[in-house]
């Protein structure tokens, strides 16, 4: 059983792997799970050092737009390009327009759209904020890659710049996560999709 680090939420599962939900097709299924390209697989370098590579932590700074949720920090020096963490949860093909943390990995010809949604189970990817109203830019980056070995596609998070121990990693969520948020929000909805970029 996978262990939970500090400050994870009670009422979240917290997973080690994704979870694949009912709603995806067999065909999806086979794709995500196995590569039919093995030669662009990855197997992302950990980070080496004493400390722990990220911690969730809750925001204190009232001038954050987030204030009083919580916020993934560095708990080391992080140098750029370097892969952080996978984003886990279930991978569905349902729409969940109410989850605020359903990243988009894929979208087939035949039109089905696969996301990875860690509203009620993930790891502590789930609590990367987006960079507005916070940071200039973002930090880091969401990208999907197949992991080597099993080829499984995966949406991995990757530092665009060093980050210094402490700071907070910031994507972007893409504009349309917020176009869509405040269109939601007027039709009593919270949210769309992350994209990834
Ligand atoms: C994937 S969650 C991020 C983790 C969240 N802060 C938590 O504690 O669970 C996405 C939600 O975080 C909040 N959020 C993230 N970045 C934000 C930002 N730059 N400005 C305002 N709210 C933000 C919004 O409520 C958004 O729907």
């Amino acid at each position: 059983m996978s262990r939970e680090p500090p400050h994870w939420p009670k009422s979240i599962r917290y997973l080690s792997s994704c979870q694949y939900h009912a709603s995806l097709s067999h065909s999806a299924r086979s794709f995500l799970q196995s590569d039919p390209l093995p030669q662009i697989r990855l197997e992302p370098q950990k980070i080496r050092g004493s400390g722990s590579k990220i911690v969730i932590r809750r925001i204190t700074d009232d001038h954050h737009p987030a204030y009083g949720q919580f916020g993934l920090f560095a708990g080391q020096k992080i140098a750029a390009n370097t892969f952080i963490l996978d984003y886990i949860g279930e991978i569905h093909s349902d729409e969940r327009p109410e989850s605020d943390y359903d990243l988009s990995l894929h979208r087939f010809q035949t039109g089905e759209s696969v996301g990875v949604d860690a509203s009620h189970m993930g790891n502590e990817a789930r609590f990367i904020n987006d960079y507005r109203g916070v940071a200039d830019k973002p930090n880091a980056i969401f990208f999907d890659y197949r992991i080597a070995n099993s080829g499984e596609l995966r949406m991995g998070v990757w530092s665009q710049k060093d980050i210094k121990k402490g700071q907070e990693i910031l994507v972007s969520y893409g504009k349309s996560f917020w176009k869509s948020r405040i269109a939601n929000v007027n039709e009593g909805l919270s949210s769309t999709s992350v994209q990834k970029q």
